[in-house]
């Protein structure tokens, strides 16, 4: 069986520690086998040190984001921590200024995929500081991008400090939140306080949004462009595809295991004409007269392949993007054979 795997994010200060200390108490109660993982960004644990005293195992990544210098340490934790402790949940509080883009990147290895169970990512929102952090920085830095990717990929907000956040302000974090992601479901929280038993329910935006794009495409244009751009209803109308930016915002994964080997030319063919909304694409591959098993890395129209020693992991590919059009890739895939 898969583990659960909860993903903590939210800027610095913002009350990860404090939901994860809740979140912890709630399922000591329950027969739940739980691990933690926890980043911090110096050599100093110190949010680790709180939760001790729980009697869960407490995994930590210090020194570096996971999102960027350790994610293979990440990866390698994970692993070990699945096939050690083989946890029914894993959560994972990651660094103030961790993308989630980039942690979803390391927990989708191949090797790993069908060990874990994203249920979702949970952002904890500073709602006396957001608006403040918003402006303070240039719109095209790197950690304004961060924090708004933050809110946008979260399958569920919570606006926490609410105690020390005005009424009007609060008004604007809440219109702002819900600019950048208009699905999440929004619990405005003190000492990140909400009703845990919904917290562990939660699921994948996606699976909603795919159901919803099934829906969407079911029903006549008329009654699906409320929330569409101008450009978009006209291509809409016009058959084309459109970005649907509102609708179908947030990040998923899907896998893809091999049925044997495949044709190097037409691979590479295929990895290089990926999608711009295909982010990633990694996995492990047998090309045709090759015996050795390639692992193969795509990151902005970069393509990576080279022999991998170890014959052990499973050829299989996996992507991460948003409005994917699986179907067609699989298509896709299936002429590389
Ligand atoms: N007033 C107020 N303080 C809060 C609230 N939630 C958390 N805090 C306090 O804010 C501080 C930071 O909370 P943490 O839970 O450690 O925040 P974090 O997101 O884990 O912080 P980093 O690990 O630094 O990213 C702590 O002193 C908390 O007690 C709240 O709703 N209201």
């Amino acid at each position: 069986m898969s583990a659960q795997v909860y993903l903590l994010t939210g800027y610095l200060g913002s009350g990860k520690t404090t939901l994860l200390q809740k979140m912890l108490t709630h399922l000591r109660a329950q027969d739940c086998k739980v691990v933690v993982m926890m980043n911090e960004m110096g050599e100093e644990d110190i949010d680790g040190e709180q939760l001790q005293g729980f009697g869960f195992p407490v995994k930590k990544l210090l020194d570096g984001c996971i999102c960027c210098s350790i994610r293979g340490e990440m990866t390698e934790s994970l692993k070990e921590v699945i096939t050690s402790l083989n946890p029914d949940k894993i959560l994972i509080e990651t660094t103030g200024v961790a993308d989630p883009i980039d942690v979803i990147d390391g927990l989708t290895h191949p090797e790993l995929y069908e060990s874990i169970d994203l249920k979702g990512i949970i952002s904890v929102v500073d709602a006396s500081r957001f608006l403040e952090l918003n402006s303070r920085f240039q719109s095209t830095s790197a950690l304004v991008k961060t924090i708004r990717n933050q809110v946008k990929y979260a399958d569920l907000l919570l606006v926490n400090k609410v105690d020390m956040t005005p009424a009007d302000m609060l008004e604007k974090v809440q219109r702002k939140l819900s600019e950048l992601n208009p699905h999440a479901p929004v619990h405005l929280t003190i000492q990140s306080d909400m009703d845990l038993h919904t917290l562990l329910s939660i699921t994948r935006l996606t699976e909603h949004l795919a159901a919803q794009r099934e829906a969407v495409s079911n029903v006549p244009v008329q009654k699906s462009i409320g929330r569409m751009s101008p450009m978009d209803r006209l291509k809409q109308s016009l058959g084309m595809n459109t970005s649907m930016p509102s609708l179908f915002n947030s990040i998923e994964t899907f896998s893809y295991p091999f049925t044997g080997p495949v044709d190097a030319a037409k691979f590479e063919e295929f990895l290089y004409s990926l999608p711009k909304n295909v982010y990633r694409a990694k996995g492990y591959v047998l090309f045709h007269g090759r015996e050795q098993l390639i692992s193969f890395q795509h990151t902005d129209n970069q393509v990576h392949l080279f022999p991998f020693e170890n014959h052990g992991p499973k050829m299989v590919a996996v992507f991460i993007g948003e409005g994917m059009n699986r179907e067609k890739m699989i298509t896709d895939l299936q002429k590389c054979y």
